[in-house]
């Protein structure tokens, strides 16, 4: 246990335990799911620009493939550790079966400091992981994506690599590529996209809609600045933004498009200035006077020591783990909603699953068609999970633990016609 209370695999494990219990599956499931089926590690040398090797560690996770091809992205991450790898390699297991994916849960992810590297250096880190991992990989086999500190062109170099090694374009293998190479428009804002699309369902319970209810985001990535453009064109006020170094709190809304400009131009939100806006810290943009909170940065963010500091009555799990067990029983027992990253980030990985259909079929729907589909899905899991919830008593049990029971459920199920249990 850390300081900050449970660690994030501790966490996924601890609901799981919760989720056989309240679904009355036997207990062979946690002990098949509580630790993963294959672990990879590689070491990639790179000859880096001022002449000398330097050789990278890097993981994936193959957790489970009851219910089909491994899935989940590649972090690319100074401080990632195994044990990290593990938990966001059993988060994407639980995800696929929510989601009804025909996919198992895998992650992968390389100790980098990415920032530091020049282009070239990247693209040969990129292209050494996805030589080491391809016997490892495949489209029917373990299809990785894009996750912290990755993106479409890495996703590129690394289908290019696999294809030269298999002799043949592979499309299939990585999802999230830039939409000339097989990509497809929506996967670029899905996650923030089905952020929105789940924050807009439970504010309808909660209020009765989400216009004009306010937002802080902490983390103004791929998931946090998607979250935020979807969310303010849904009727939403997002107020606060933050990244790695800091962030901005106007209480009358922030002009998005401006903050963005300024982070692309100066690397962070903070130099964002405008009447009425103020500099905040990372800590602080989790316990402002918001409606909706959208951690969309790291894992255990919001833990015991300042879980009864948070305002926000709904907190959208953008970011994988954000939340502790002892948080999220605090915030449960005040009537928080918390939307957990399972259900509220996967519109990511529905999004890839649609982009992997188009690539073993060579056929590709336009983003409009791909959207409708993709928000079909994620609206299917959220009146699942709601459902389930209600039948397990909205009191006594988190949407976390019914979304787990839920996807619990299609695993047990896959894994007893296998004759695995
Ligand atoms: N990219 C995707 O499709 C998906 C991502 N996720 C999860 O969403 C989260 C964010 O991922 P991406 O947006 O893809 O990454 P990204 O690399 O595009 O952006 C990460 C953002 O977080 C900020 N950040 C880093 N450390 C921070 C800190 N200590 N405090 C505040 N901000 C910090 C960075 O400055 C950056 O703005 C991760 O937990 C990831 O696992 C989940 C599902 C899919
Ligand atoms: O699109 C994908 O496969 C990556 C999804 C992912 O890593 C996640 O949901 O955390």
């Amino acid at each position: 246990m850390s300081l900050r209370g449970t660690t994030f695999l501790e966490s996924v494990l601890q609901t799981l335990k919760r989720a056989i219990e309240l679904g009355g599956y036997p207990q062979e499931v946690y002990e098949i799911l509580s630790r993963p089926q294959r672990i990879i590690t590689v070491n990639i040398p790179v000859r880096m620009d001022n002449g000398k090797i330097q050789v990278f560690t890097g993981y994936r996770v193959q957790h489970n493939n009851a219910l089909g091809p491994y899935k989940g992205g590649i972090r690319f991450h100074p401080e990632v550790t195994l044990e990290e790898d593990i938990a966001l390699a059993t988060v994407m297991t639980f995800k696929n079966a929510l989601n009804g994916l025909p996919y198992g849960g895998g992650k992968g992810a390389v100790a980098v400091d990415y920032k530091k590297l020049s282009k070239r250096e990247l693209e040969e880190l990129s292209r050494g992981y996805a030589r080491a991992l391809a016997p490892f990989i495949g489209p029917e086999v373990d299809i990785p994506a894009p996750d912290v500190g990755t993106d479409p062109q890495i996703m590129a170099w690394m289908v290019d690599e696999y294809s030269k090694i298999a002799g043949r374009n592979v499309p299939g293998v990585f999802t999230a590529k830039p939409v000339i190479l097989w990509g497809n428009p929506v996967r670029e804002y899905s996650t923030g996209f089905g952020v929105a699309v789940w924050a807009r369902e439970a504010a309808k319970k909660l209020w009765g809609g989400i216009e004009g209810k306010t937002v802080a985001v902490q983390g103004f990535g791929n998931v946090g600045y998607w979250g935020a453009y979807w969310l303010e064109k849904m009727g939403a006020k997002v107020v606060a933004v933050t990244d790695s170094k800091g962030g901005v709190y106007n209480p009358n809304g922030l002009k998005l498009t401006d903050v963005k400009a300024v982070k692309d131009k100066t690397g962070t939100v903070m130099n964002y200035d405008s009447p009425g806006t103020r500099k905040i810290t990372n800590d602080e943009v989790l316990e402002l006077p918001v409606d909706i909170l959208v951690p969309a940065a790291l894992e255990n963010v919001i833990h015991r020591g300042n879980a009864n500091n948070i305002k926000a009555k709904l907190i959208v799990e953008g970011a994988n783990g954000p939340t502790t067990a002892d948080a999220e029983k605090i915030l449960h027992s005040k009537g928080v909603w918390i939307l957990p990253d399972l259900a509220a980030n996967a519109g990511g990985v529905v999004m890839s699953y649609l982009e992997w259909v188009e690539n073993l079929q060579w056929y590709f729907w336009d983003e409009e068609e791909t959207r409708n589909k993709l928000e079909r899905i994620l609206l299917d899991t959220f009146n699942r999970v709601m459902n389930r919830w209600n039948k397990l008593g909205t009191s006594q049990v988190t949407i976390r633990e019914a979304a787990y029971v839920e996807a619990v459920d299609r695993i047990y199920n896959a894994m007893k016609v296998r004759g695995w249990i």
